[in-house]
């Protein structure tokens, strides 16, 4: 059986500099899967050439098992896109604007309506067919954006960042959304934040400078990802000194009154020690969990590791 996407040794130079270097990529699942990097790092450059709106400089693109150099419209009809800015035409009416999506898309004639229903019902927007985009909220105008995505239900649907500058209420509905529309398509989906990727994907390929330095699932990741420092909660608090007197505690930090994260090298028993030590002294403690670290701090950590 043929991927859904299979990369293999992908570069692109703008001009003089190499925007992504020998990519290597195989997606053989329905599900979301995260493209995660900061600013400049390459996840645009990639996911345009996977789209083929952009022609690679090297390497090679397969699309359900198709050449996307050779055949790039039958390439094209396995994949939805939906790019940085939801590629809307304010002054039409929703159900104007998805229909002729679908004619664009190759959906045949007399398939287009009945397209455009299911489409519309799956994004929930049915009840706006009538209204001009220009009237939507953001996050309705985002759900016309995956709406003709999708319309023509292709293999693959890529986003690129599809929760910026929505508000917390419209995140958590796009997500959801993004997730139901995983369960038939394949999702790859881009974000420089790995909150974001956290959440939504259950395999996460991490490019920087324009090389991928982690690919696997994100439970593979999560256990990569070991634990440096332990949150706890305590009634009597000691000094950050009386901390940091129980082995194997290099750093205190009080994040409130009553609050502290506490950074450790070595084993995890450390929560073990504070325990005990909390027994003998009488902080009265509420709470301990070991803290898998702040999310940006790891993907740093993650990222210089990586490219050294
Ligand atoms: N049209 C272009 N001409 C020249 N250089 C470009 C062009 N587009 C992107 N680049 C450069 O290629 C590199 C990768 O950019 P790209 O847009 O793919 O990154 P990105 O990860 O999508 O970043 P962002 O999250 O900011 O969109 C960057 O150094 C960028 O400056």
């Amino acid at each position: 059986m043929n991927s859904i996407v299979k990369i293999e040794k992908l570069s692109h130079k703008y001009s003089a500099s190499w925007a992504i270097r020998d990519i290597n990529l195989e997606i053989n699942q329905a599900g979301v899967i995260g493209l995660l990097g900061s600013n400049g790092a390459g996840k645009s450059t990639t996911m345009n050439i996977l789209c083929g709106v952009l022609k690679q400089t090297e390497g090679k693109v397969y699309i359900n098992g198709i050449d996307m150099s050779k055949q790039p419209q039958a390439a094209k009809k396995q994949i939805g896109f939906l790019p940085q800015q939801p590629p809307v035409y304010t002054d039409l009416t929703v159900d104007e604007y998805l229909a002729y999506c679908a004619a664009l898309r190759l959906v045949e004639n007399k398939k287009i309506k009945a397209a455009v229903e299911e489409a519309k019902e799956r994004c929930g927007i049915a009840h706006f067919s009538t209204r001009l985009i220009r009237n939507l909220s953001g996050g309705y105008r985002q759900r016309v954006g995956i709406a003709q995505a999708i319309i023509h239900k292709p293999a693959l649907v890529v986003m690129d960042e599809p929760t910026n500058g929505l508000d917390p209420n419209q995140l958590i509905e796009a997500r959801k959304l993004i997730k139901e529309i995983a369960q038939e398509h394949t999702v790859l989906l881009s974000s420089h934040i790995l909150s974001e990727i956290h959440l939504l994907c259950r395999e996460v390929v991490m490019i920087e400078s324009g090389r991928i330095v982690f690919s696997d699932t994100m439970d593979a990741f999560n256990n990569y990802v070991q634990p440096s420092s332990v949150l706890m909660k305590m009634e009597n608090p000691p000094v950050a000194a009386e901390l940091q007197k129980v082995a194997g505690v290099t750093r205190v930090e009080f994040l409130t009154e009553r609050q502290a994260r506490i950074y450790f090298s070595g084993d995890t028993d450390i929560t073990e020690r504070l325990v005990s030590a909390s027994v003998q002294h009488e902080w009265r403690l509420r709470e301990i969990s070991l803290d898998k670290g702040l999310l940006d701090d790891v993907f740093k950590q993650l990222t210089t590791q990586s490219i050294q």
